[in-house]
């Protein structure tokens, strides 16, 4: 069972969920990919889980190269996202440079966080061969432009703006989008009004897919663990039967509850 970005488009179309988790070297990869779960997100989160920094600026390209490396090597069937750092992506020219950089490491295609002043971008990646996935809402590589990791699109202007943007990017020829950290009644429209699959974080039920950090879901994550994460160790056995226990709950729309929810 080969994903790729059809089966997702195909899943979006019959209004059937798809699951996403973090990955970031061969062991896990293997047991995400095999437990059913559609997308591993290589994610730029490493910064903060495995090298202990308290945001995800530091990650460098070098870095997210090796970590995609070991996820491909991992992974069984899962379509393989990673994400662009911080800087990486400043013209189209550096991010179509570092996007295949991923790509030659075993993605099938790369995030980068912004809105529609990455359409030039996302277009210049698909005429390379290269799908994109541009993540809106909470970006994380912003969090010194918000003064930290907040909720976004809680007032009407951002809302809107954010539904335009998600627009003018899907028209741009964005594969997929994904929405961190915002109401629930703002990502059920956005989801709405893109024909591209829409991965959701804190985003509440009614995106096509959902997406948590592997660390936070199996409760290893050192800290306060934000709403949206659920522990799915929790009666669990194994790692591998939690991470089933995931799947399972995102394609029976069990999680997220309104508890793991934002509202405006
Ligand atoms: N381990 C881990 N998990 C993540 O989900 C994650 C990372 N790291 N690193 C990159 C970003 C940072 N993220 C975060 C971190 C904290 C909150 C948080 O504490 N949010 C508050 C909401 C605050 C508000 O109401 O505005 C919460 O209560 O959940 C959200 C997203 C998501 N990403
Ligand atoms: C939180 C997810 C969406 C991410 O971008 C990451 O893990 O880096
Ligand atoms: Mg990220």
């Amino acid at each position: 069972m080969n994903i790729t970005l059809d089966t997702l488009r195909k899943l979006k179309a019959g209004g059937d969920k798809f699951a996403c988790l973090t990955a970031y070297d061969a062991a896990f990869a293997h047991a995400v990919s095999t437990a059913g779960v559609e997308v591993i997100l290589v994610g730029d989160s490493l910064g903060m889980v495995l090298q202990g920094r308290d945001s995800t600026l530091p990650v460098t390209v070098e870095d997210m190269v090796y970590h995609t490396r070991c996820v491909a090597r991992g992974n069984q069937g899962a379509l393989i996202m990673a994400d662009l750092p911080f800087g990486s992506y400043s013209s189209p020219e550096q991010t179509l440079e570092n996007s295949a950089a991923l790509m030659r490491a075993g993605a099938h295609l790369v995030k980068l966080e912004g809105g529609s002043w990455l359409c030039d971008s996302v277009q210049l990646l698909a005429r390379n061969g290269i799908p994109a996935c541009v993540h809106l809402g909470l970006t994380p590589q912003s969090v010194n432009v918000f003064g930290g990791f907040k909720v976004q699109g809680r007032n009407q202007d951002a809302a809107r703006a954010m539904v335009e943007d998600g627009q003018r990017l899907d028209q741009a020829g964005a594969a997929l989008l994904l929405l961190e950290c915002v109401p629930s009644t703002l990502a059920r429209e956005f989801t709405q009004a893109v024909s591209a699959p829409v991965i959701g974080i804190g985003a509440g039920g009614d995106t096509d897919g959902q997406v948590l950090v592997l660390h936070d879901m199996l409760g290893v994550t050192p800290g306060r663990r934000p709403r949206f994460v659920k522990n799915f160790m929790e009666g669990q056995s194994s790692i591998e039967n939690a991470i089933k226990a995931y799947s399972e709950a995102v394609k029976s729309s069990q999680f997220p509850a309104e508890e793991h929810q934002f509202t405006s």
